[in-house]
């Protein structure tokens, strides 16, 4: 079968486990990756992760001109780099490669930017693209019309160095229709790599829906599945979220 193509965006925390995802899957061929720095300038990220073949050649973002994904082809592309990595592939997108976008927190003119793409291309964009945490948003949002009087919180808890406040929080959130300031508690300790829980209290009974991202390999499974469902969809713009709510339209009944 023919491999599938990847260019990754960003090489931090994040992109360095994702990264290692796909060089461990057959299905993918990791072509390059693009980092903020000039480190390990055409080094290839699959010896810095310990294989002993050559794949994802890095490159810097100086390296990006308009030539770039041309002379570089690839079948999809994946940011893990920050908010203004998106900048950097407008090209790629106008050129119809697939996008998945898991940046956690855009501003108003990346998400306008992310809007543009989809015109173009298939884009998915999920502050949080773990398959279990976006079973557990969909979760909330039928529990929550299940028990439309239960009190309802999120507690987001993250590693010490993270800055701004969960983007997954702020869309849980969102969907449930919460006040963010009034029902969105943070915490910031150690290496907490990302816990996630809805609590709704209710006189008798408290449900907690709670995930846990155990590794950062969960956000690179939540990658790859990603990559392959936006294969050979049409340009749009797509969530997790709504690929999960269809699943559970699917298989349900499930008695
Ligand atoms: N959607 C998800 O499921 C998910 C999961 C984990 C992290 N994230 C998000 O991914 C991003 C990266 O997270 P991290 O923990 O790896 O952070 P990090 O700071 O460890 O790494 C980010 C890397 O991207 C590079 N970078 C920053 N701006 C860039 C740009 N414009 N072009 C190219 N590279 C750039 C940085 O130099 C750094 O190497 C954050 O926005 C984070 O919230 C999303
Ligand atoms: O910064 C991270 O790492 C993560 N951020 C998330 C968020 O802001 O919601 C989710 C995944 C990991």
């Amino acid at each position: 079968m023919k491999q599938i193509r990847i260019g990754i965006f960003g090489f931090g925390k994040t992109g360095k486990v994702v990264a290692h995802e796909f060089l461990n899957e057959s299905l993918f061929t990791l072509a390059w990756v693009v980092r903020k720095s000039n480190q390990d300038h055409h080094k290839y990220a699959s010896r810095l992760l310990g294989h002993e073949f050559d794949a994802g050649e890095i490159f810097s973002i100086e390296d990006i001109h308009n030539g770039f994904f041309l002379e570089r082809p690839v079948d999809a592309l994946v940011d893990f780099s920050g908010s203004t990595g998106i900048y950097l592939y407008k090209k790629a997108a106008e050129a119809g490669i697939p996008i998945v976008a898991a940046i956690s927190k855009y501003e108003q003119e990346e998400i306008n930017l992310i809007k543009t793409f989809s015109k173009y291309t298939a884009v998915l964009h999920s502050p949080n693209i773990t398959l279990g945490i976006n079973v557990l948003m969909v979760a909330a949002q039928i529990l929550q019309k299940i028990a439309p009087h239960a009190d309802i919180e999120i507690v987001e808890e993250h590693f010490k160095g993270k800055k701004e406040t969960s983007g997954t929080a702020v869309r849980i959130a969102n969907v449930l229709g919460l006040n963010v300031e009034q029902h969105l508690n943070s915490i910031r300790v150690g290496g907490i790599v990302g816990r996630h829980e809805i609590i709704f209290g209710m006189p008798n009974q408290t449900i907690r829906l709670l995930h846990e991202s155990i590794s950062r390999a969960a956000f690179g499974q939540g990658a790859i599945f990603a990559v392959k469902y936006l294969l050979g969809q049409p340009p749009g713009l797509y969530t997790m979220e709504t690929i999960i709510a269809e699943m559970f339209r699917e298989n349900i009944p499930v008695y």
